[in-house]
């Protein structure tokens, strides 16, 4: 029979041998929802929460739980360095089980102020329970080398030294790949994407939208959030549960980074000559802009049509804008639609999501560069299509979640190569009328670029193009 209470639920995670201590509850969630994101391809994100639920674990264990596998994914690259030095054993022939408690082992030792005897207490425990007694011998052995040094003293020895890229992949726990295409697309010196990397790995504010038309600003500020420095829709929980707002629990606000919010209200906000009625999001799920567009929309008399290519996507979107919006499914490069039906078009691409990783710790060592190849030619597949539903006068913001420039500047300027109908607008300016504060650090133009150490954003592009004819 399911267990219907938490405490039910924390009845039947207790061992016959005797009850099971929550600290253990909570290393053990941390732990699956690590193995399940390394072997299932899970989204800690959404793994996690239910977890939590599943055991009863609420206050500070949820919170230890949330810290210990965040920063678990997140500080893989530091850590297997460190490991690797501290084993006798090359890390690939360690046992995929055992690997990731050595990991949720070195976090603790290194990442938290838990104290290094419970730290390998409880990892050599866990080790036992997932691996056998042979293999928590080997743990114990390994994090106890691990224990004799903190961070900083580790990364002195295991990041290599005369090896620029090398050093920031270790030291900052992204794969080398992702480094280069960092410090590529932010051109800039060396402190600056130090401040980029650590950036990277600190856990996102929470930042609020308030739907336009059905919520404030103020009024999430009046409910116990913080005034956002750029989004005139955004508050900040700078703690607590969203949902505990009810302009969240009502659907009238959403969590959406302030990055976000300002690219859709840039398109919304960018003058067109003649008619303003017939708005398109082409890759609208889950909804998050559309949600936004759509409370815009509405309040100018014009008409959202919100598409995804997802049925299930698009599902997403019917639940985050009003009766007013259209939503349907269909491939944005294969639409039905006429040329030249709508007067703005926001293309939100699928993209490697390298903007966010603040916020899925896991992306980064999912990521392949091949990733890019696969997305590169749907990308301009897209934007050839948003720039053919737009009528000449009309207005396509392209928008990506991640800064690499193979996805944002080099597929505009693909597409347009051979265009003389199209005409590149001034993005940093757009973005900097809609915004309630002083924004700067969004690059010199035409496109926009936020950055997290810059703005405390993800890390979110924007081209704004006009059809000229
Ligand atoms: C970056 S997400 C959009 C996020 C969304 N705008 C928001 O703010 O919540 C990209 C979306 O593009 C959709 N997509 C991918 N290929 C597509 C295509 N050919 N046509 C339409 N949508 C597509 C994906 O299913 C995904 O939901």
């Amino acid at each position: 029979m399911a267990p219907r209470t938490a405490r039910d639920r924390r009845d039947r995670n207790r061992r016959p041998g005797g009850p099971r201590r929550p600290e253990d509850l909570v290393r053990r969630t941390a732990y699956e929802v690590v193995r399940a994101v390394q072997t299932r391809d899970a989204y800690a994100n959404l793994l996690l929460p239910g977890r939590l639920r599943d055991r009863g674990l609420t206050g500070r264990d949820a919170a230890l739980a949330t810290e210990l596998t965040y920063g678990t994914l997140r500080g893989r690259g530091t850590y297997d360095a460190i490991l690797q030095v501290c084993s006798d054993r090359p890390l690939h022939r360690i046992d995929g089980p055992l690997l990731d408690v050595l990991r949720l082992g070195v976090h603790q030792l290194l990442g938290t102020r838990i104290p290094p005897h419970a730290a390998v207490g409880t990892a050599v425990e866990l080790a036992r329970s997932v691996a056998g007694p042979g293999q928590a011998k080997f743990a114990n052995a390994v994090l106890r080398k691990v224990a004799t040094r903190d961070l900083a003293a580790w990364l002195a020895i295991v990041a290599p030294e005369g090896d620029e890229v090398g050093r920031l992949s270790v030291t900052h726990s992204h794969p080398r790949w992702i480094v280069t295409a960092l410090r590529d697309a932010l051109g800039a010196d060396r402190a600056e994407i130090e401040a980029l990397l650590a950036a990277d790995n600190e856990r996102p504010r929470v930042t609020l939208v308030a739907r336009p038309g059905r919520a404030t600003a103020a009024e999430l500020v009046e409910a116990g959030a913080e005034p956002a420095p750029y989004s005139p829709l955004a508050a900040v929980l700078p703690e607590g549960d969203p949902a505990a707002i009810d302009a969240v629990r009502d659907g009238r606000a959403a969590v959406q980074d302030e990055a976000s919010q300002l690219v859709a209200l840039a398109l919304a906000d960018t003058p067109l000559d003649g008619p303003d009625a017939r708005w398109l999001d082409m890759c609208a799920g889950p909804g998050g802009k559309a949600g936004l567009l759509a409370g815009l929309a509405a309040g100018r008399d014009a008409r959202l049509l919100a598409c995804d290519v997802q049925p299930h996507r698009a599902g997403l979107v019917r639940r985050a804008v009003d009766g007013r919006t259209g939503v349907a499914v269909v491939d944005g490069t294969a639409p039905a639609w006429r040329p030249g039906s709508f007067d703005r078009v926001l293309l939100d691409a699928p993209c490697t999501g390298l903007g966010a990783l603040r916020r899925r710790p896991e992306a980064r060592w999912r990521r392949e560069p091949s990733s890019l190849a696969e997305l590169g030619p749907l990308q301009r597949r897209l934007l050839a299509s948003a720039l053919e539903a737009v009528r000449p006068g009309g207005v396509v913001a392209y928008v990506t979640c991640s800064p690499h420039l193979a996805e944002t500047r080099v597929v505009v300027d693909d597409v347009l190569r051979d265009r003389a109908d199209v005409e590149r607008l001034d993005s940093p300016q757009a973005v900097r009328r809609v915004a309630a504060g002083a924004l700067d650090g969004l690059g010199d133009g035409p496109y926009a670029q936020f950055w997290p150490h810059r703005h405390g954003t993800d890390a979110m592009f924007l081209a704004l193009l006009r059809r000229t004819a």
